[in-house]
């Protein structure tokens, strides 16, 4: 599969395997990896960063059909699994697509990839910048002339020194869904710990932060359009039941999602345009 836009000189294609693009970012100002089966964002790392930011599974599958472990999935239409039917597959169809390129530009600043795809009535529009920081943009499109509902998630698995170390900040006071064992209303109370499997839906619509203490720094995760926030480690047990993840791996990264969960969808119009955005930048802590 050949990308027909031109490619700037900082953004090589490379193939992992025959017909399985991935971009290749190499800019002054970060690197970056992008596949275009899902539009994934499989690694970002400004230079001012000593350690990637993205967790990417070195199980990951790269093979048509299949999500990628790590990086940001981009779960579209919908969440997790499909609210009606329960046949269709979870997190939507976008992440086990092929989506098209559209264009790649570069500045002095960074790299800007658009790519496209389409489900049913349902385009979706994504421009994802590399630089110093992250940015991703999801702009879905209702097509059609009947009103449809629009969940997902830009579904950030962040790269981290070790879950001991790690704390999430931003969530006090927030009212969130906690969906291991029985699914559970709480309110978030000060810092988000992990010691053990973290699966929660929090209604929020602003920033996270990622706190860690043994990378001395502070992963802050901007988003908008988005009316809540999925923070989720498997823990050990969930981690050794998923195959394309090492058993030990559940200590090395941490999901802060911005996401629609389904009891809170959008519902667009015909002809109507709703974007789903997040921002990760790097600091130190
Ligand atoms: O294994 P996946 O289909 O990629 O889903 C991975 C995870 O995604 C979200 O974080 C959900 O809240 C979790 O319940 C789910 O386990």
């Amino acid at each position: 599969m050949e990308p027909t836009p031109k490619l700037p000189p900082t953004v090589v294609l490379v193939e992992a395997t025959p017909g399985y693009p991935i971009l290749e970012i190499r800019h002054p100002q970060c690197f970056g990896r992008l596949a275009l089966h899902g539009a994934h964002v499989m690694e970002w790392q400004p230079v001012s960063a000593d350690a990637p930011v993205l967790y990417l599974s070195p199980d990951a599958l790269l093979q048509p059909g299949k999500a990628i472990r790590g990086g940001i999935p981009i779960c579209w239409p919908w969440f997790n699994a499909h609210p009606s039917d329960s046949s269709l597959p979870s997190h939507g169809f976008a992440r086990t697509h092929f989506w098209e390129l559209e264009a790649a530009e570069e500045d002095e600043s960074g790299v800007t990839i658009s790519l496209r795809f389409r489900s049913g009535d349902l385009a979706a529009y994504l421009d994802v910048y590399f630089g110093e920081w992250l940015e991703i943009a999801l702009e879905t499109t209702n097509l059609g002339d009947e009103p449809l509902p629009l969940s997902g998630a830009l579904h950030t698995y962040l790269a981290i020194s070790s879950i001991a170390q790690v704390q999430v900040d931003g969530l006090s006071g927030d009212q969130y869904l906690d969906t291991v064992g029985d699914r559970t209303e709480r309110v978030q109370s000060g810092l988000v710990y992990f010691d053990r499997e973290v699966d929660r839906i929090y209604e929020n619509d602003s920033s996270a932060l990622l706190v860690d203490s043994g990378y001395e720094r502070v992963i802050v995760v901007e988003k908008e359009g988005s009316p809540s926030t999925v923070v989720w480690n498997p823990w050990v047990d969930k981690a050794k039941n998923l195959s394309d993840l090492p058993d030990e791996a559940y200590r090395d990264f941490v999901c802060i999602e911005a996401a629609i969960s389904n009891d809170r969808a959008i519902i667009l119009a015909p002809g109507g345009s709703h974007v789903l955005s997040t921002t990760l930048r790097v600091e130190d802590h």
